[in-house]
């Protein structure tokens, strides 16, 4: 089993303003290279904007002038027409962002385009590297939802910034053609308010950048405990994932209330901006009348101000905070270097973490025959040769898919001849796995399975069914006569024999029962037990030197199943047994205990003292009632 430790990055590294700072320089080149492509869009933008400061002015400039020079001097008809003038102003506003917009489509799309391009192309050689991070779980995240943060940020970003800025020069051209007196009140609180604004740039972008991975962070920690749910159970280490996501939340909620002070710190900046200017202008009134400045001049400043500008700063400071941060987090996400393939996924929980390291995997075991009857009776040593086990995995792998977890981990073991091993371990853990690896059904992912001393993989039917036989949970009765049934691996098996097998299993009530050996069976009427009693006599009967059991006799009570499974143990050949009662595991020579990199394999007494998983196991089944037929 591998395990990605505690590789995350720590919410406090990530929220450093040098982490901003250095997304800021990692993105430029290419956000240069982006716009230089692009001059003939940004140049089309500028003259539409260009329509936008010209609507500023106008418009406060049509206000003082129908003060000063149609109201105040007695000349409605003049101040109608300035009037109107202003109202024209406002209202070409329409399609000036009609043309805005058409303009904006030039440089959002091919950005969309040029994001998407690249998260599908690092996902892919993240792939075909085969880094061991396991699947690019974020890189639907990427191409979907994060692509169109980008693009919507972006827009926003755009919009904002070239009306900002070409409505803020048409307003202050404006405001000092009126009157230079009037720049000299709205400037300081309107540069103030900017300044703060801007420090609050780094620090709000580093705290955004925080609470976006302590989100991803507890998110990926309640997938991984979620899809480990069953092995918390198994391996009772919920208690150690469920502080590991109280630490997530309380990061999360952290980076949350730092980010939520800095919007505080934002807003202010934005009343210092965008209101005091307001405030300075009317307590300034007496000392601008004093100096010259006109009734029309000063309710076009109070235009300007209400207007264009203090509209103008709000949507900025919003996208800017938001929208800015946003891009810049996601931009370096999606463009900045790629992850180290070795890494695992920025701000996961470790395997270690979910199920305390009782993972799927297993890592190395080495499960070595001590022993064990050959099939003639006598100990290997007695023969003089190098015993060829029965049944051998040399560093066997099995994951279900290119790029699942693998189920059995460089897995090593060796059962001899004439052993009896029983395997045991949690739900899911690949005890079924193991025996159809065995059975040659299921070819390992690496490694290598060997029968008798050959290798199962390339194996023909027939000759796999002469190696070993596999029983499994369900057993499959035919319809046919009972001696069709019991003898099917073995068509030679004369009446003695199976009348000495029903014996040593107790079915003769059965077949009696059924209408004698030469009876039809209908499987239907058979109960779950009685169906794997059959099963388990037609294995016992086959000449096949390897027999596995998969829970095949779990519908057995617990006085039958020991008389099955000292019957199989006593047939010349070795026995591997998928163990649902400590009984089995008790009968056993040795059990292999399943459970991820501890892995064990010895008597029942070695294991009670070596395996805490072993001695769970043996407390629960000693507490379960039998499970009868
Ligand atoms: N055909 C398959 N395709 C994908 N995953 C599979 C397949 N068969 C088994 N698995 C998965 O492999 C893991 C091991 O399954 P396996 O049946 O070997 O476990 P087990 O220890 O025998 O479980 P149980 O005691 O519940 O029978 C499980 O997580 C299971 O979901």
């Amino acid at each position: 089993m591998t395990s990605a430790g505690h590789r995350a990055q720590a919410p406090d590294d990530a929220g450093t303003g040098d982490a901003g700072a250095g997304a800021v320089s990692r993105l430029a080149p290419a956000a240069r290279r982006f716009l230089a492509r692009r001059r003939g869009v940004l140049v089309r933008l500028a003259l539409w904007s260009l329509a936008e400061s010209g609507q500023a002015f106008l418009v406060g400039y049509g206000v003082a002038r129908s003060v000063d020079d149609g109201f105040l001097a007695g000349d409605p008809r003049r101040g109608l027409l300035w009037l109107a003038v202003a109202v024209a102003a406002v209202l070409t506003g329409a399609p000036v962002v009609r043309g805005v917009f058409a303009q904006l489509a030039g440089l959002t799309e091919p950005l969309r385009d040029a994001l998407v391009r690249r998260a599908v192309d690092r996902s892919l050689v993240r792939v075909a590297a085969g880094g061991s991070g396991g699947p690019d779980r974020a890189a639907v995240s990427r191409l979907t939802n994060q692509v169109e943060i980008a693009r919507d940020s972006f827009a926003g970003l755009v919009l904002t910034l070239r009306s900002f800025v070409f409505t803020a020069a048409g307003a202050l051209l404006g405001l000092l053609s009126l009157h230079p007196a009037l720049l000299v009140v709205v400037m300081p609180p309107l540069a103030a308010g900017l300044a703060l604004f801007l420090v609050t740039l780094r620090p709000m972008a580093a705290a955004q950048r925080r609470a976006l991975a302590a989100d991803e962070a507890l998110g990926d920690h309640a997938a991984r405990a979620r899809a480990a749910l069953r092995d918390l159970t198994a391996c009772g280490t919920g208690p150690a994932a469920e502080r590991r996501g109280a630490d997530l939340v309380a990061d999360a909620a952290a980076a949350a209330r730092t980010l939520a002070g800095w919007a505080a710190v934002r807003t202010a900046a934005l009343g210092v901006a965008g209101h005091l200017p307001v405030l300075a202008l009317l307590v300034a009134v007496g000392w601008l009348r004093g100096r010259g400045v006109s009734a029309g001049a000063l309710l076009g400043a109070f235009t300007y101000l209400v207007q264009s500008l203090l509209p103008a700063l709000h949507t900025l400071m919003t996208a800017l905070g938001a929208a800015g941060a946003r891009l810049l987090v996601v931009l370096d996400r999606i463009v900045g270097p790629p992850p180290d393939p070795t890494d695992a996924p920025v701000a996961t929980a470790s395997r270690a973490d979910t199920a305390d390291g009782h993972g799927h995997g297993h890592g190395r075991v080495h499960c070595h025959g001590t022993g064990g009857r050959s099939p003639d009776g006598a100990s290997p040593a007695q023969h003089g040769a190098a015993p060829v086990p029965a049944l051998e995995l040399r560093s066997v792998t099995l994951s279900y898919g290119a790029r699942a977890e693998p189920v059995l981990d460089s897995l090593d073991l060796s059962v001899a001849a004439g052993e009896h091993l029983a395997v045991v371990g949690p739900s899911g853990i690949g005890k079924s796995t193991l025996t159809r690896l065995a059975a040659g059904t299921l070819a390992p992912s690496g490694g290598e399975v060997r029968v008798a001393g050959s290798p199962v993989a390339g194996r023909t039917a027939p000759e796999l069914a002469a190696l070993r036989v596999l029983v499994p949970q369900e057993a499959y009765v035919f319809s046919g006569t009972v001696a069709d049934n019991l003898a099917y691996l073995r068509p030679d098996a004369g009446r003695e024999e199976l009348d000495a097998a029903l014996r040593a299993f107790g079915l003769r009530p059965l077949v009696e029962r059924l209408g004698g050996l030469d009876a039809p069976v209908r499987p239907v009427e058979l109960s779950p037990g009685e169906r794997q009693l059959i099963a388990l006599v037609r294995a016992h009967l086959s000449p096949a030197p390897l027999l596995l059991l998969d829970e095949a006799t779990c519908h057995l009570d617990p006085a039958s199943e020991a008389r099955a499974e000292e019957a199989l143990a006593a047939r010349p050949g070795t026995l591997l047994v998928v163990a649902h009662r400590l009984s089995s595991a008790v009968r056993a020579d040795r059990t292999l205990v399943l459970d991820g990199v501890r892995a064990v394999c010895g008597t029942h007494d070695e294991l009670l003292g070596r395996s805490p998983l072993y001695r769970d196991l043996t407390g629960h089944w000693c507490a379960r009632p039998s499970r009868r037929p």
